[in-house]
């Protein structure tokens, strides 16, 4: 798929399955193989070593009452090759996952109270670029899930497609988990909305362990509210022409149940998530209604 066929199409990057079972990226015509990410590549300046310039990985870590894992999520994501920071935004919680995370090795800020994943992860975003070193590639940004434990490492597989530039956005595709009780539901609308909105049918369309550019980032800024976060970025990437693929990840997490806890989840993510779709469907209304015309 070629940069203006993609930008033509708005489509971003359809997926596939190999041999493998992974999921890919499908080649388009011509020769290519694999898309190229929209975001630049940073350039390593004349005379200068590359290793100079390594691209460093900052994870991401929204936390909410997460006392119990966090510990194991952090040591593990410090594992992850590339990365020099991991930053756990605790999100307004009652325990003591900021202390807890600290004594793991990460660097924590805190809400004062709960505000919502994506406000966790925009207040994590802004401290990384707070910690961007001047003159450097800005850190790529891995967000992943705080519940992961020991599993954390495994989200080392969404780096290399961003950081080689396949993708702009890099999204955990992870096995079926043992007690998930989920119906489909939540999980089918949004992945309908995002085909529907973009051309490109994602297997997991609400996972939120991903990796991207900070130009990706900030392209899909201000971020949908709460849960519908995941939909709100991957439309707004793709129809901007950034392209995104979902890489198999070996994850274990703390799966919504099938007790009323896990319906009263599911009834706040399918709430976010309409809410995220619906906020698309009418900014797309507005650009068909009243097109963009250059300044006289
Ligand atoms: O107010 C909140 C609530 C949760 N979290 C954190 O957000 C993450 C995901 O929350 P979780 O309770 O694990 O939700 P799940 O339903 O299991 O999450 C699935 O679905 C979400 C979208 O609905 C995605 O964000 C997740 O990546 C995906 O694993 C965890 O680190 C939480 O600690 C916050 O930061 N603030
Ligand atoms: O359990 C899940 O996978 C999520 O809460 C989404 O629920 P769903 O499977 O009912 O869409």
């Amino acid at each position: 798929m070629t940069r203006k066929q993609r930008d033509s199409t708005d489509t971003g990057a359809a997926p596939t399955s190999d041999a493998a079972g992974a999921v890919g990226v499908e080649a388009g015509e011509g020769t290519e193989t694999l898309p190229t990410a929209k975001t630049p590549r940073p350039q390593v300046p004349d005379g200068a070593h590359p290793g100079r310039f390594r691209q460093r990985v900052a994870v991401v870590i929204p936390a909410k009452d997460e006392a119990r894992r966090i510990a194991a999520t952090v040591r593990s994501a410090r594992a992850i090759p590339n990365v020099d920071l991991v930053l756990v935004v605790d999100d307004g919680s009652e325990d003591s996952t900021q202390h807890v995370a600290r004594e793991a090795g990460a660097v924590v800020v805190r809400h004062s109270h709960n505000r919502g994943k994506a406000a966790a992860m925009e207040t994590g975003a802004a401290v990384v670029a707070m910690r961007d070193v001047p003159g450097r590639p800005e850190r790529l940004l891995l967000f992943i899930d705080a519940d992961l434990a020991d599993t954390a490492v495994n989200t080392a597989p969404l780096v290399p497609p961003v950081l080689e530039g396949v993708a702009d956005m890099a999204i955990a595709h992870i096995p079926p988990q043992v007690g998930a009780g989920g119906h489909g539901f939540v999980v089918g609308a949004a992945r309908r909305a995002i085909a529907g909105m973009t051309g490109w049918t994602p297997t997991q369309p609400l996972s939120g362990m991903r990796c991207m550019t900070r130009e990706a980032f900030e392209a899909a800024t201000p971020l949908a509210r709460g849960w519908g976060v995941e939909v709100g970025l991957t439309i707004d990437l793709l129809r901007q022409g950034y392209v995104a693929v979902e890489i198999p990840c070996e994850l274990r997490h703390r799966p919504s149940g099938k007790d009323f806890k896990g319906q009263l989840h599911r009834a706040a993510q399918y709430r976010d998530v309409q809410l995220a779709i619906s906020a698309r469907r009418v900014r797309r209304t507005v650009d068909v209604v009243r097109p963009h015309h250059p300044a006289p």
